[in-house]
């Protein structure tokens, strides 16, 4: 299958020189959810806005739906809808109307019941009459998307859905992007919220100094990458680690009560039932044992330290 959008060694350099994309390439299938992970200045806006033909590669192709950003601009990005980090809408015009002269823009034929579905979906079609300054933040997002919906573009672009909106208000978000998904639109999205990218993508690509450092199935990611942790707790504090227990990397806590075991999610043998042998036969007394497994943000954090 072709997918939607194909980015082939896309090198961006802004005119001071500074080189914020390096060598990208990533392919993105239609109907799925990849969200771009990374860090303040990764390159995430920079990239989305090149793909919308918004900044002007350096050198590489970018198709989308086939066609070629640059040598066939209108009918690429007529199959893409961008939402943008900044709210940038004219305060005193009503919700309806906004959303109707965004479709204008690209040329499409009026189609004022497809806007009333558009805001229906996005849970603002009783403000459809409010002028866009009486509404929250968080309703002025959801104007925002339904406006880059306006032409009914087959892949949306959201850049930080979320920056700055509350914990409640973000979950609605998540469901709006549910939904939009299941009306088979390919949804890419920026976030620094690693439990965003957690929670709803089916993909994850991590971005750290304009470079991918990785696109993965967030499922296979997590395990593959995952480790667990054994958690043990003493009756008793050590000060050291005795020596018959030296092989297994275990960590100690400051006060000596805890000692920590890490171990991969894929491995054939994982070392507990050993461990747990030599514990008992160094004489040590455990309280407590418990289990934890590393979230996508212990592997986030990890990689981009690896990288710096
Ligand atoms: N017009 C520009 N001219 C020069 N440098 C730029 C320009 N736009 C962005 N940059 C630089 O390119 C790098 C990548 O910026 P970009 O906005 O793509 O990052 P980002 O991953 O989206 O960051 P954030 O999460 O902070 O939005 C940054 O170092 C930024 O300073």
């Amino acid at each position: 299958m072709q997918a939607i959008v194909s980015v082939q060694n896309l090198r961006k350099a802004y005119a001071g020189g500074f080189v914020a994309l390096k060598d990208v390439s990533l392919d993105i299938e239609e109907g799925e959810i990849l969200a771009l992970l990374g860090p303040n200045g990764a390159g995430k806006t920079t990239l989305i806005s090149t793909i919308c033909g918004i900044t002007v590669p350096s050198s590489g192709s970018i198709t989308v739906g086939g066609h070629d950003t640059q040598t066939d601009f209108r009918a690429a990005r007529e199959l893409i809808g961008l939402v943008p980090q900044e709210i940038n809408l004219e305060p005193f015009e009503t919700v309806f109307n906004t959303v109707r002269f965004s479709r204008g823009l690209f040329g499409k034929p009026r189609n004022d019941a497809l806007v009333e579905d558009i805001l229906k979906q996005l849970s603002l079609y009783d403000k459809k009459d409010s002028k866009v300054m009486t509404l929250s933040g968080g309703m002025k997002r959801r104007v925002l998307i339904a406006k880059a919906l306006s032409h009914e573009p087959r892949v949306l672009f959201l850049d930080e859905p979320t920056a700055g909106v509350d914990v409640e208000l973000r979950k609605d978000m998540w469901d709006v992007v549910a939904t939009l998904k299941a009306s088979g639109v390919t949804i890419i999205l920026t976030t620094h919220y690693i439990e965003e990218a957690e929670a709803i993508a089916d993909r994850v690509g991590v971005i750290s100094k304009g470079e991918i450092l990785l696109v993965q199935d967030k499922a296979d990611l997590m395990t593959q990458m995952g480790q667990k942790q054994l958690e043990i707790t003493l009756s008793e504090a050590v000060t050291q680690i005795p020596q018959s227990l030296q092989s297994y990397g275990l960590d100690r806590s400051e006060d000596g009560l805890q000692l920590t075991y890490s171990y991969e999610t894929t491995g054939e043998r994982t070392g507990i039932t050993a461990l747990l042998n030599d514990l008992q036969a160094s004489g040590l007394q455990m309280k407590d044992i418990q289990t934890r497994q590393s979230s996508l943000e212990d592997i986030f954090v990890g990689m981009v330290k690896e990288q710096a």
